[in-house]
């Protein structure tokens, strides 16, 4: 470990192994040099068949090569932080400790339930840290009164909530994932006490769902409460004035849970929204609460997490602290990331969500180059940098910055206060999403603001600690997870062509390897084209007696076989080394061809449609919940198919295409058996082999699975038509 001296908050510690990782990543760029050089000289001659298709494959794989030297710089340089949250409580009492606003964003109490909202609240109000010193903020941006009934509910819930957890040292602090995981009372808590709590909850919970089912708050809860007044008939989600309810008021003195311990502030925010006034999603929802946090705590450390995004980890505000809060080391960290981890993963892992391989490899790769990207959710900020502020070597943080109460100030004047800074033109004319705050026009808002702020000089921080500090929820359903991976790769390679393009922002002020790593999220929708060269042709040239790769007893064999073995073992050893499973591999190497085939090809074409003005940004939120059958397929590692969107006629196509192809061009092995020609197509049929095999799900849902989670007729009709058209192509 290097600094890790006993007065440094955090130690940092270089990655090990690095050695045998460069001489793989060797052995695999010569190998790709191998195939190049294959390429260029077997080339067929001007007039002989195949010529134009084996310089296409050329391309795709010229293609993938100098992807993958891209993909390799977040893993030759690899660093992992500690931090030593004893030494900060060492050195800074409670009193001292800097204010935190936790940001929560929320948009559809549809997609989004309520009662899974306030859970996520929960979480966080249950931050072991001092309450005073902790502000949750929660964005809805349907404006909902049903989620406002949530909060309330949860309002009141944690004045017996947080003590239970203080006292007991409840972990996590997510009442949905502690009561769904521990049944019976533990050893350490009063039993009577713990059992009205998990019943109080539940009955909630009940409350909530059955208010929202209904779509409707009880008559004596408006009649008794004020907060509820600020709802009408007339408005809906896109047409509102600004809501700002102060829900707990933790300076105030009604704000006290049980044991008569404050508790932290919370407030409820949804900005104005009017027909016509762009309110630029997520990005928009953290402007307007920055904004209103300022004239009620203004705390310097802002966190912010996606509302499925539960803390699992009571004890992650004081280690974030750790790298902000360091004099020597912490001074140029502008925001301390954590890595995105989902609670709703299983062994079969059927859509190749889990991010645990990337965000324990590649991430603190990024790191070791100036700092992880910012992924929108899991993340503390300095409020000062979210807000433009540039680095500087003079610059020192007031920690004991806040809002100072002024006698007489009233919740209802800090409400209306708050309120003109959430309308819908509050933004015209400023630097609001541009310079200051979260920059707009991008679907991935977070990357793009990471950037901005590498950009003015500031550093970032990755923290994957053992115990995970948050939990979301990954889709459940195939196209959820495919509209949601459209979303990213088009933000990514937005921002690539912009003028946010990292090499051009930050040419001088960021390394080499930093802006290689932006790269790789930048190009990641555009390895669809050699995806696709690679579902199609080689197929269709084994059906039509067209060889494009070497024969099987030729010695140019070796550099492919030996790329595909090494990458695959690497990558399932690297999957099992971090609690993957087998099937769960298998499973993301068809969701990883899926992926390019539909969502990066859909992103690939709506960013050049943006270009050209013909299309606008938009951000479609993914679904947290499934319900009944679907949900149980989910379970049981069953893809959910059942929906005729472009999506899955493709899906359909490229698996039905390419069986097609394996029967034909084995029938005509068959037919003409010469050792020659077995020999000259042994790769191409194997591969088209490979593609069937991985596709078998496909097979299954579309000719034998019953439920209603097969292919629609429509996408059988269509695929079998598009399969039709392609196999008669005249190569
Ligand atoms: O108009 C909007 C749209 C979304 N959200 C919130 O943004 C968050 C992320 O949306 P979600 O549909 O869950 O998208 P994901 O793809 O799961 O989100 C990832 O990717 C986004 C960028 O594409 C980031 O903003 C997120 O933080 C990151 O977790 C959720 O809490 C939403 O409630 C809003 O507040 N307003
Ligand atoms: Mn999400």
């Amino acid at each position: 470990m290097t600094g890790g001296h006993d007065s440094s908050l955090f130690a940092i510690e270089k990655g090990k192994g690095m050695v045998a990782y460069r001489l793989y990543a060797t052995s695999i760029l010569v190998s790709t040099c191998l195939i190049w050089w294959y390429r260029a000289t077997h080339i067929p001659s001007i007039g002989e068949k195949g010529r134009w298709l084996w310089i296409g494959i050329s391309l795709a794989e010229i293609f993938t090569g100098l992807y993958w030297i891209v993909t390799q710089f977040p893993r030759l340089n690899p660093i992992y932080r500690h931090a030593f949250p004893d030494r900060l409580s060492q050195r800074y009492s409670d009193k001292q400790l800097p204010g935190v606003d936790v940001f929560v964003c929320t948009a559809d109490p549809t997609s989004e339930p309520p009662s899974m909202v306030i859970s996520t609240v929960l979480s966080v109000m249950a931050y072991d840290y001092p309450s005073e010193k902790l502000n949750v903020y929660l964005s809805d941006d349907a404006g909902s009164v049903l989620t406002f009934y949530a909060l309330w509910e949860a309002s009141e819930f944690a004045k017996v909530w947080l003590p239970l957890c203080r006292t007991y040292k409840i972990e996590p602090r997510s009442p949905a994932a502690y009561f769904s995981n521990i049944h019976s009372v533990p050893d350490t808590c009063r039993t009577k006490e713990w059992y009205y709590v998990k019943e109080l909850y539940e009955n909630m919970v009940i409350r909530i769902n059955t208010v929202v089912k209904k779509g409707k708050v009880p008559e004596e809860v408006l009649a008794n409460n004020n907060g509820f007044s600020k709802w009408n008939e007339g408005m809906t989600s896109k047409d509102h004035p600004s809501i700002v309810q102060i829900l707990v008021d933790g300076k105030g003195y009604d704000a006290v849970e049980k044991d008569g311990i404050a508790l932290p502030t919370l407030v409820y925010v949804a900005r104005e929204k009017r027909p016509g006034q762009h309110h630029n999603f997520k990005a928009g929802a953290m402007n307007a609460l920055i904004r209103v946090s300022s004239v009620i705590s203004n705390s310097p450390i802002i966190l912010n997490v996606d509302c499925d995004m539960y803390s699992n980890n009571s004890k992650c505000i004081r280690e974030a602290l750790c790298f902000l809060l360091d004099e020597e080391k912490g001074q140029n960290i502008a925001f301390v990331q954590y890595p995105q981890d989902f609670a709703n993963l299983d062994y079969y892992d059927i859509y190749g969500n889990s991010l645990t391989v990337f965000m324990a490899l590649d991430f603190p790769g990024v790191d070791g180059w100036g700092g992880p990207p910012y992924i929108g959710t899991g993340c503390f900020h300095r409020r000062e940098v979210l807000c433009g502020r540039p680095y500087s070597k003079d610059y020192k943080e007031n920690w004991a910055k806040g809002v100072a109460r002024i006698s007489g100030d009233t919740i209802s004047d800090m409400e209306e206060g708050a309120k003109s800074l959430a309308t819908c033109t509050f933004e015209l004319d400023t630097e609001w999403g541009n310079g200051i705050g979260l920059k707009y026009g991008y679907p991935v808002e977070d990357v793009v603001t990471g950037l901005q702020i590498k950009c003015r000089g500031w550093k970032s921080a990755y923290c994957n600690p053992k115990r995970t500090a948050f939990l979301g929820l990954s889709p459940t359903t195939l196209e959820q997870c495919l509209v949601q991976y459209k979303r990213w790769g088009e933000g990514n390679l937005q921002i690539f062509l912009s003028k946010y393009n990292a090499f051009l922002v930050g040419h001088r002020k960021l390394r080499f390897g930093f802006i290689m790593c932006y790269y790789m999220y930048g190009l990641w929708p555009t390895t669809c084209f050699p995806a696709w060269y690679y579902v199609v042709i080689p197929s269709l040239c084994f059906l039509q007696g067209i060889s494009l790769f070497p024969e099987v007893t030729s010695i140019w064999v070796l550099p492919f076989i030996y790329i595909t073995s090494a990458t695959y073992i690497l990558s399932l050893a690297e999957t099992v080394r971090f609690g993957g499973t087998i099937i769960g591999w298998w499973n993301f190497q068809r969701m990883w061809l899926i992926k390019r085939i539909t969502s990066f090809s859909f992103a690939t074409i709506d960013t050049v449609l943006k270009f050209l003005g013909w299309s606008e940004m938009s951000f479609s939120i993914t679904g947290k919940v499934t319900d009944g059958n679907s949900k149980k397929r989910y379970e049981e590692g069953i893809i959910e198919f059942g929906s005729d969107s472009a999506y899955f006629v493709i899906i359909a196509s490229v698996a039905l295409f390419n069986l097609f192809c394996l029967v034909g061009g084995f029938g005509a092995l068959l037919v003409n058996k010469e050792m020659e020609r077995i020999n000259k197509f042994f790769i191409q049929g194997f591969h088209c082999a490979i593609l069937v095999v991985i596709n078998l799900p496909v097979y299954e849902a579309l000719f034998v699975r019953k439920d209603n989670g097969r292919f629609p007729f429509s996408v059988l009709v269509a695929s079998l038509g598009l399969t039709m058209l392609v196999v008669l192509l005249p190569l």
